[in-house]
């Protein structure tokens, strides 16, 4: 049987369709820049003789229904197609990134979940409307398949009070959820499983960084979420793409009441126009590291700020965890750049962590140890994989 993964981002959307339960990947896909001029799409497709042939396009791509289309003909091609017809699909597994306290496990979709989705708009504002999309339209392409949502929130369901309560009024939980939920859990949780199987301890605690357009650290032990850098929406903590992440709660009374911004235009500011975006100009890393290597003074002091935002949190996470058995790096920045890790990691030799900086700078795919010899504390970069994550949730939801 065949599931199909789709990870709907504010403006692109992966996805992969896997044959279960051999977990192989059959295809797979990346949409960027969707709703912009000039959209671009990569599909990846197993042929009959075992090798993978990519095609790709660039055009607009008007938005996540034009998207999806797109990548189902893709499925169904007639030279580069891996099924004849969408009843192929037995389950569509969706990444859903808000859910709230209410989802702690995998779901079926239901018109009840969607609503509860949809009321959680306003938390994640980039994500949610983009996953209920992307739910809505793989009803109609694929109407008989099971749709199951994987919620990024539902790793982080373990935290413990003193990690998830905000000092705010006991109502203000109570009543209202105002409480940190944590975000890319998924992803966390896949690299976690990982690092602890490499490890040999299941016991292990490990501090993963999941560095992508959004950036979040996880804090776990033994598997499960023990702290998390982001808390009731994907806005705070690490400096991101286009967020700003932690800022002083000063700064958005200042905002509004001396230079007389209205509450959408900071919700936009700190959103989508802060962060590296806001730093430099450019939200992609690869554009921030030319900047940088043409030596523009801005570009360096964004790299010193996301990574000393890093560092300031491995040492929060090493403290609450009592020290840890590995240190792991992985989404497109953490598992490509190079400078990041080694800004993040440099002086902390004290805690036991130390780069080999030619491991560091080596390209390799898969696991890596970048740790110099006699380092205590691993240091892993470990591709994630959050498509296979949900597949693996889905199957195990509707039994398969
Ligand atoms: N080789 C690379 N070097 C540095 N950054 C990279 C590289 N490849 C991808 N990235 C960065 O990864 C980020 C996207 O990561 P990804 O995990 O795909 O994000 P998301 O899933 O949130 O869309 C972009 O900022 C991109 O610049
Ligand atoms: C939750 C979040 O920030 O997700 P992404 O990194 O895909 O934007
Ligand atoms: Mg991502």
């Amino acid at each position: 049987m065949h599931i199909f993964v789709i990870n709907s981002g504010s403006s692109s959307l992966k996805y992969q369709l896997f044959q279960w339960p051999h977990e192989q990947p059959l295809c797979r896909g990346l949409i960027e820049r969707i709703g912009q001029a000039e959209g671009q799409l990569t599909h990846s497709a197993l042929g009959p003789d075992g090798q993978e042939r990519t095609l790709t396009r660039t055009e607009p791509i008007a938005d996540h229904r034009a998207g999806l289309q797109q990548a189902l003909d893709l499925l169904m091609d007639p030279e580069i197609g891996v099924i004849q017809s969408p009843n192929e699909v037995a389950v569509v597994g969706h990444r859903a990134v808000h859910g709230g306290e209410e989802f702690r496990e995998p779901t079926l979709v239901t018109a009840a979940v969607k609503a509860k989705i949809r009321e959680l708009f306003a938390l994640a504002p980039l994500h949610n409307p983009a996953n209920l999309l992307g739910m809505e339209v793989a009803e109609q392409l694929f109407p008989q398949a099971r749709q199951v949502a994987v919620f990024d929130t539902a790793f982080h369901s373990t935290l413990p009070p003193r990690a998830y309560r905000f000092a705010l009024p006991e109502r203000l939980y109570t009543e209202h959820g105002l409480r940190a939920y944590g975000f890319h859990g998924t992803s966390h949780k896949f690299v976690c499983d990982e690092a602890r199987r490499h490890l040999g301890r299941p016991e292990a605690r490990v501090i993963t960084v999941h560095l992508g357009n959004g950036c979040s650290m996880a804090a776990t032990e033994a598997g499960r979420s023990v702290d998390t850098s982001m808390g009731f929406g994907p806005m705070n903590g690490l400096v991101m793409g286009t967020r700003a992440g932690d800022t002083d709660q000063a700064v958005i009374f200042h905002l509004v009441e001396q230079l007389g911004y209205s509450l959408a235009q900071v919700k936009e500011l700190l959103n989508k126009e802060s962060g590296m975006l806001g730093l430099t100009g450019h939200t992609d890393m690869r554009d921030v590291t030319r900047q940088l290597e043409a030596g523009d003074a801005r570009a360096r002091l964004a790299y010193d700020l996301y990574a000393y935002r890093i560092k300031k949190y491995l040492g929060a996470f090493l403290a609450a965890l009592n020290g840890a058995e590995a240190i792991v790096f992985t989404g497109g920045v953490g598992e490509n750049d190079a400078r990041v890790r080694r800004l993040a990691c440099e002086n902390l030799d004290f805690l036991g962590i130390r780069l080999d900086e030619e491991q560091n700078q080596r390209r390799a795919p898969g696991l890596r140890d970048l740790s110099a010899p006699g380092a205590r504390v691993p240091v892993l970069v470990i591709p994630t994989n959050e498509e296979l994550e949900i597949a693996r949730q889905c199957a195990g939801l509707v039994g398969c």
